[in-house]
């Protein structure tokens, strides 16, 4: 669906501002720091979810100061909309995961069906360690069962944009964390 200029600003006018972009910024500095000291020696793969996962992965890759390498999957259940569904794979990484260590990279972690099915697809492959890193982990008590290894902030139980988190498809470029009522 095509949203237009003005649609896209009065939800803007409506969202309020959770964390502001140095806020975000801070953040992946304090991931960075804490991935480097528990993996930056294992030469990880860094698997980088598609979409949501393309900001806080360049964001985090950007200020690795040890190897590693990169691949991506693409997997959704929300697709636009406000509400999770089924998850659906549009894309495996192709790098071999027998041996390695993986770092999956996404945005939020939410109701966690995403992640959760991502790190078991990891471990069936023959990943030798699989850890996991989220710029965002909104507040609920709706969780699948999983702990992530590296979050950076947390966010209230409302539907979030910005830093690679889409509305509809659109404002995944935006600086700092959004959100606006309804939806979770
Ligand atoms: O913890 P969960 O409730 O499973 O939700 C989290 C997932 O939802 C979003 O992906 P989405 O399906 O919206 O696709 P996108 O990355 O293309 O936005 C986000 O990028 C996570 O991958
Ligand atoms: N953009 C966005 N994607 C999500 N996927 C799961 N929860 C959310 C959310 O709050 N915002």
């Amino acid at each position: 669906m095509h949203l237009s200029r003005e649609a896209l600003e009065a939800t803007l006018g409506g969202a309020e501002l959770i964390h502001d972009a140095a806020a975000v910024e801070a953040a992946y500095d304090r991931m960075a720091a804490e991935i480097r000291e528990r993996i930056g020696a294992s030469d990880p793969l860094v698997l980088c979810v598609m979409m949501g996962g393309l900001v806080p992965t360049a964001k985090l890759i950007a200020r690795f100061d040890f190897p590693y390498r990169l691949d991506y999957l693409h997997a959704t259940r929300y697709r636009g909309a406000t509400r999770g569904g089924e998850l659906h794979w549009l894309a495996e990484p192709t790098t071999p995961l027998a041996g390695e260590t993986v770092l999956v990279v996404d945005d939020i972690f939410d109701e966690g069906l995403t992640l959760r099915a991502i790190v078991e697809h990891c471990r069936t492959a023959g990943a030798a360690q699989v850890l996991t890193a989220v710029l965002v982990n909104k507040r609920h008590e709706r969780k699948h069962g999983m702990r992530v290894d590296f979050v950076g902030l947390d966010v209230p139980d409302r539907y979030v944009f910005g830093e690679g988190m889409d509305y509809q498809g659109y404002l995944r470029g935006l600086g700092g964390i959004r959100a606006i009522d309804g939806g979770h």
